[in-house]
């Protein structure tokens, strides 16, 4: 009797055990509810797995009877601290690229076993290093841009004897995210300075300012040539020179790629993945060695050309498209939970407003390249991006609580998911109090940009008319003519003074499509809310109710409303197949 007894207390305190440690989720056939449950799991057939994913939005009432799922079997979204992450995130930064200079001539003459004083043999040098971009999938912010300040390409490596040329500078390639608009801001291309200043000509003398030429009396010898273009033989002094053994500044040469360089000013936009990288700026051409000198009377120059220098472009690069999915909610509404349940991101959760401060972007794999992908596309897409925008809240549209910095993400994103929390009151006032700082955020736009317009002549590409030396330099703020003979302005010092370019033309907010997510649905008495809001959005889409944007053209084909419970991730699956029918709109 005793025995039995203890034998019983025995068995409760081990199934106790059994449920207060991970044993059960170690092995699950010691649980016979979680050995129901991972059975079922494994043995469902991939193709019902499947379906299941893609089925559209699971009733509220299937959401309700799975209210009783366990919330902290899910760690990935009921998340301890250290496991939020914060990437940094830039959404507009300026960065300056310069191609690689020229490496210079080499001065060099023969010198071998009875050829003590052998004709010049100096190598050309090489050319500088080209600039490149590429916009590839994967990146999603341009922090690291933005830290770079000046992307250099490589010089080109000096000549050396026995006609050896230099080596070519490294080439660099610029990969940015894909949506990324490139526009010019000033661009420095010494060639074409020099073009303009007409500084070089034909004979001797002629590479010094003309003007300086023709009142000059008794010319002195070291000042006809040009320090910055011609390299010396070691230990010759300039004195030594005499106009007749001095040549002409041969014309500046450009490297063959210039051809395939963008035209300038740079305006790209760069809305697709590119496969290869395109080239932005070319590398300088190198100098010539000493044996391009050699004339009838002169046998043997003592002088080589230097590399001429690189192109340097100032860019203000911005991201046009943020992700293909934007999460615009209230505070606290559960945009941080929902992207952790579609996505394996890490962003920090809280119950507090303002948890998220800066936009995280998670990615959304359809294509894992095994075996058939879980939905087809139209354009093959493999993945798409979705980002958790911070909070917005009323009066956003007046910069109250960070909102023109948190609006202007809503802007850059392709399709608009309204997080609206069931549990915090009537769904569908919170779905028309988003929408009207978004809609007077978008009027505010408009304004602003149309009076940019009127405010500049635009050219045929709407962007402003654009001159790269002269008036890239705004009326007023051109510098001190400098003083003869004074090395040319250090553009590193004191960068060209570009014009302020114009807002980006966005697309309008109120066109792109929209649907509503409405999170929490797992709390008690959130049905009657929803089904408000699915008559609402009814009415909005048959035309019954004013788009909550007061535009009348505004986009309302097909208005669905899904309700989830993010953080037992409970109806989130069917929303990737409605994101993607949406995208392809
Ligand atoms: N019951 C329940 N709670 C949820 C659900 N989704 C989110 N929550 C809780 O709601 C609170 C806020 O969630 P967040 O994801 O941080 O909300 P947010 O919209 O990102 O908030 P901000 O970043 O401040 O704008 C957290 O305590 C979550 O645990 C859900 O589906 N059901
Ligand atoms: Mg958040």
């Amino acid at each position: 009797m005793r025995t039995t007894g203890s034998n019983a207390m025995h068995t409760a305190l081990y199934s106790r055990l059994l449920q207060n440690s991970l044993a059960p989720f170690l092995y699950p056939c010691l649980d016979s509810a979680a050995t129901s449950r991972h059975v079922v799991q494994s043995f469902k057939p991939r193709r019902r797995q499947i379906l299941s994913r893609c089925q559209s939005t699971a009733a509220v009432q299937e959401v309700h009877s799975a209210s009783a799922v366990d919330v902290h079997q899910y760690d990935h979204l009921d998340p301890a601290p250290p496991d939020y992450s914060s990437a940094p995130f830039t959404d507009a930064c300026t960065l300056t690229v310069a191609a690689g200079a020229g490496g210079h001539g080499c001065i060099s003459f023969l010198k071998e076993k009875y050829i003590a004083d052998g004709p010049p043999n100096g190598g050309d040098g090489g050319t500088g290093g080209n600039v490149y971009i590429q916009a590839v999938r994967g990146e999603t912010s341009l922090h690291k841009i933005a830290r770079r300040g000046t992307l250099r390409a490589g010089r080109g490596k000096n000549g050396q004897g026995s006609l050896r040329g230099g080596s070519r500078g490294e080439d660099v390639l610029l990969s940015v995210p894909v949506g990324t608009v490139i526009r010019e801001v000033w661009r420095r291309d010494p060639l074409a300075e020099e073009f303009a200043e007409g500084r070089r000509g034909k004979g001797f003398g002629a590479d010094i300012r003309r003007d300086e030429s023709s009142d000059d009396d008794a010319p002195d010898q070291s000042r006809k040539w040009r320090r910055d273009k011609w390299l010396l033989y070691p230990g010759t002094l300039p004195k030594s020179f005499t106009s007749a053994d001095f040549p002409a500044l041969p014309r500046p040469r450009r490297s063959n790629l210039v051809a395939s360089e963008p035209e300038a000013p740079l305006r790209l936009d760069l809305s697709k993945p590119m496969d290869r990288p395109m080239l932005l700026t070319a590398g300088a051409m190198g100098g010539l060695g000493n044996p391009h000198f050699v004339t009838k009377s002169i046998h043997k120059p003592k002088y080589a050309t230097k590399g001429e220098d690189s192109t340097r472009i100032h860019l203000q690069l911005e991201l046009k498209l943020l992700a293909d999915v934007g999460l615009v909610g209230l505070p606290n509404a559960g945009k941080s939970t929902l992207l952790r349940a579609l996505t394996n991101s890490r962003t920090r959760i809280g119950d507090w407003a303002f948890t998220t401060l800066a936009p995280n972007v998670g990615t959304v794999i359809l294509d894992h390249n095994r075996g058939r992908p879980l939905l087809e596309t139209k354009d093959n897409r493999r993945s798409f991006t979705i980002a958790d925008i911070p909070g917005l809240v009323e009066d956003a549209h007046l910069d109250r609580g960070l909102g023109l910095g948190f609006l202007r993400h809503v802007e850059r994103a392709a399709v608009l998911a309204f997080v609206v929390d069931l549990n915090a009151g009537d769904a569908a006032a919170a779905v028309k109090a988003l929408w009207k700082e978004v809609g007077e955020y978008e009027r505010m736009r408009e304004e602003e940009v149309n009076a940019e317009t009127q405010r500049s002549k635009p050219d045929e590409d709407g962007m402003v008319a654009f001159a790269p030396y002269e008036s890239s330099i705004s009326p007023g703020m051109e510098p001190e003519p400098s003083e003869e003979g004074e090395e040319p302005a250090n553009y590193l010092l004191n960068p060209p003074v570009g014009r302020a370019l114009p807002p980006l033309a966005l697309p309008s907010i109120s066109s792109k499509p929209w649907f509503v997510v409405a999170t929490k649905a797992d709390l008690e008495g959130t049905q009657e809310n929803f089904k408000e809001l699915q008559k609402y959005l009814q009415g909005v889409q048959d035309g019954k109710e004013v788009h909550p944007c007061g535009k009348p053209n505004a986009w309302r084909r097909s208005m669905k409303a899904v309700p989830v419970s993010a953080i037992s991730k409970q109806g989130v699956d069917g929303l990737p197949a409605l994101v993607v029918e949406l995208l392809g709109e």
